[in-house]
């Protein structure tokens, strides 16, 4: 088998790659729906027109994904009210190709007024005053391409750059992924800074990452919920969607430090109200609602 050739998922062993699964869906919820996709299935998607790609396991048979995958993409159409047409295409790609794919869209990338984040296969060279964020998101989301995490990663600079008092802000990152918001804070100043997520797989991917930004080595991992992380924090940072960030609001909110600040993200704009009235009825205080593409970081202050 030649790489960079896919087949039909009937004519190879499984194991050994891939399952790419193409689903078509409205170019205006393409991004909502890869979100949705990304979540639940917690693996590469790849945004298209009229499409998402998606990227499954082969250790498992293929009409075992197509089952489900096919049932929730019919319950999101529905939940819009958008018609289903059910041609998913799949396809069998082994896994050098889909790497190097992956890779080939993965460029040091300038966010903000300072920070870059550059993957472990490209080399960079600093200009002055730039923080450098050396990361190999491996199969966790957070790779700096998606508006959401760009939003966050803007946000934790600006916060940092008009904190005005001593000492440094303490950052919690709720739904770390590859790791990216808790390691970039560590690198712009925020002391001390802890990290959850629920994925193992995103932990011991984010530990990784850790590795390879030695200025970052004080950041905590947990694995497990907001729950699982002692104490409260200055600045509070969760880029997870607008249903996971409704259910823990009672948890997120006693994170946050009397007067400090949360941010949260993966929000689409007709979610943006229900989530800040929530949080308002928590004791909290809009501050901003920031936008990039569909998604929104709503900035909060803790009122008490
Ligand atoms: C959209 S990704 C964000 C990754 C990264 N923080 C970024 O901004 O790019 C959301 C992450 O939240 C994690 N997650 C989802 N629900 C969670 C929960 N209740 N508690 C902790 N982590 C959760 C997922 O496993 C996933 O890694």
């Amino acid at each position: 088998m030649k790489s960079g050739e896919c087949f039909s998922f009937k004519e190879v062993n499984v194991g050994k790659g891939w399952w790419m699964a193409d689903v078509p869906c409205p170019e205006s919820v393409c991004d909502e729906l890869a979100a949705v996709l990304a979540d639940l299935f917690g693996v590469g998607v790849q945004v298209q027109d009229n499409a998402v790609r998606l990227y499954l396991s082969a250790e498992k048979a293929a009409s075992d994904w197509k089952t489900v995958l096919e049932k929730v993409v019919e319950n999101f159409h529905a939940s819009l009210g958008l018609p289903w047409a059910g041609a998913v295409n799949y396809g069998f790609c082994e896994d050098a190709d889909w790497n190097a794919r992956w890779k080939e869209g993965f460029k040091p990338l300038r966010v903000g007024r300072r920070l870059v984040i550059t993957p472990t296969w490209e080399s960079y060279t600093p200009q002055a005053h730039d923080v450098v964020l050396t990361l190999d998101p491996g199969m966790a989301f957070g790779t700096g391409h998606h508006e959401t995490t760009r939003l966050c990663l803007e946000w934790l600079e600006d916060v940092m750059a008009t904190w005005s008092s001593a000492p440094a802000p303490s950052l919690l990152d709720v739904g770390t992924g590859s790791g990216i918001l808790a390691l970039a804070g560590a690198l712009l100043g925020f002391r001390p800074v802890m990290a959850v997520d629920n994925d193992a797989d995103a932990i011991e991917i984010a530990q990784k990452n850790q590795i390879l930004n030695p200025k970052a080595a004080s950041v905590q991992f947990f694995m497990g919920t907001a729950e699982n992380v002692p104490g409260r924090f200055a600045v509070v940072v969760a880029n997870i969607q607008a249903g996971p960030l409704m259910a823990m609001a009672d948890v997120l909110a006693q994170k946050v430090e009397p007067g400090g600040r949360l941010g949260l993200c993966g929000l689409l704009e007709e979610q943006v109200s229900e989530v800040t009235r929530r949080y308002e009825a928590l004791g909290f205080g809009k501050e901003r609602h920031r936008q990039a593409g569909p998604w929104v970081l709503v900035a909060m202050r803790c009122r008490a």
